[in-house]
């Protein structure tokens, strides 16, 4: 299925929405407000940026066999980061897959039959990386299975174990996989779903958390593995709390993220962005934000709003046969909304994957419009600079 692309949309919607937000939040002046440098430091800054993604490309290709994932390898094309959905039967797992990738509405799944075979799934994005879903019964630490072909490209391995069923049989097998994989693998990023915690009270969550981790680090330890580094999330398929997993799992396969952090806390900061997120577009996972804490009202309404977007210029938007366009034209979307209470949401199209999407509060935010833009489109620049997939070109310009 191709990524939607939101080309050649550009809407201004201002439109009262019901949806209070629940923090007050520090109002700007317009002092505060600047033009990111053009050059020469924003520029200097972005071969930085490029030096610094070709740095972390080159330690995690030479480190490949060692603690580092080695998926990150980018000179082996087959090699793209894995990301395997592990778990006992009817966990979630298929579910999990087809609602983030596959845009699957939740009630879905309900019909979703068990899998019985490893289902391969090829993620071409910002980042290609394969999604494997597992079938809950199949036993693959049996020697019959090659521990290489399951492991050996491993960006994460998400462990999925269902919170209203009992735990304890899927707390057990992940230990066992846990203490097997580390042997060969011992950089083996590790992140355990909490799952259907949709059907749990708050008390009986946050009681079924501090159980699992208490069990999961307890045995490890007991195994002699001591910091083991597994990371927890509680998740449903029926919020975004799967999105905001999957967004922390895969930003940790993502080895120039801090480069991208700070080009998102310089631009917010020049524009008073008081939330910013990179966004993939069509599995709304974001790959990157700024280093404010995450808001999850904030994530939920970006996220709504690259829907809005999404929906808007694949009903309106269709290459024009014989429309020529009049010198140059920007291709990208962009599109802005000012909600009930001056909250501002700005969405920018970066590239086929990734749109940018902020939350300015503040009122002046409407006249400065060109400067955000302005600002916007010269963090583009280096976005795409930092993504440009240099080996790729070389590849292609030695074959
Ligand atoms: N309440 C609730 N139900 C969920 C959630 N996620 C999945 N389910 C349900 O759980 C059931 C099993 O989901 P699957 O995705 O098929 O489980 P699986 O782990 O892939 O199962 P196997 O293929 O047998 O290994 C389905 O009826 C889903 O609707 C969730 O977040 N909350």
């Amino acid at each position: 299925m191709p990524f939607p692309s939101l080309r050649r949309c550009r809407s201004t919607v201002q439109a009262p929405v019901p949806r209070e937000h629940p923090r007050e939040h520090p109002r700007r002046s317009l002092s505060d407000w600047r033009l990111l440098p053009d050059i020469p430091e924003f520029w200097t800054w972005k071969t930085e940026a490029q030096l610094r993604l070709s740095d972390a490309l080159q330690v995690t290709t030479s480190t490949a066999a060692s603690a580092q994932p080695r998926s990150l390898d980018p000179k082996s094309r087959d090699a793209k980061p894995r990301l395997l959905l592990m778990g006992l039967r009817r966990s979630g797992k298929s579910s999990i897959a087809s609602v983030v990738f596959h845009k699957m509405p939740p009630n879905e799944t309900l019909f979703l039959e068990s899998t019985t075979r490893i289902q391969k799934d090829s993620i071409h994005s910002f980042m290609d990386f394969q999604v494997w879903d597992f079938p809950g019964q199949l036993e693959y630490l049996e020697p019959s299975f090659d521990l290489e072909d399951i492991f050996g490209s491993l960006g994460a391995l998400v462990w999925v174990i269902d919170a209203q069923d009992d735990y304890l049989d899927s707390v057990a097998r992940l230990n066992r996989t846990i203490l097997t994989v580390q042997q060969y693998y011992p950089g083996i990023n590790i992140e355990v779903f909490i799952h259907k915690v949709d059907g749990l009270s708050e008390e009986y969550r946050t009681d079924t958390f501090q159980d699992i981790v208490q069990r999961i680090s307890d045995e490890l330890s007991d195994a002699g593995y001591e910091n083991a580094p597994v990371h927890y999330y509680l998740t449903s398929i029926y919020d975004y709390s799967v999105f905001e997993a999957f967004s922390k799992v895969i930003q940790k396969l993502i080895p120039n993220l801090s480069t991208l952090e700070n080009l998102i806390n310089t631009l917010g900061n020049n524009c008073g962005f008081e939330k910013t997120y990179l966004f993939d577009v069509l599995s709304k996972i974001y790959i990157a934000s700024d280093t404010r804490p995450v808001d999850m009202a904030c994530y939920e309404m970006c996220s709504d709003y690259i829907d809005v977007i999404v929906d808007i210029s694949e009903l309106y938007s269709w290459d024009h046969p014989s429309r020529r366009s009049k010198g140059e034209q920007i291709q990208e979307a962009e599109s802005h909304v000012v909600l009930h209470d001056e909250t501002m949401i700005h969405l920018m199209e970066m590239n086929k994957y990734l749109c940018l999407v902020s939350v300015i509060r503040n009122p002046e935010a409407k006249e400065k419009r060109g400067l955000i833009d302005m600002n916007c489109r010269t963090f583009q620049d280096a976005l795409n600079d930092v993504f440009s997939r240099s080996w790729e070109q070389e590849d292609h310009a030695s074959g």
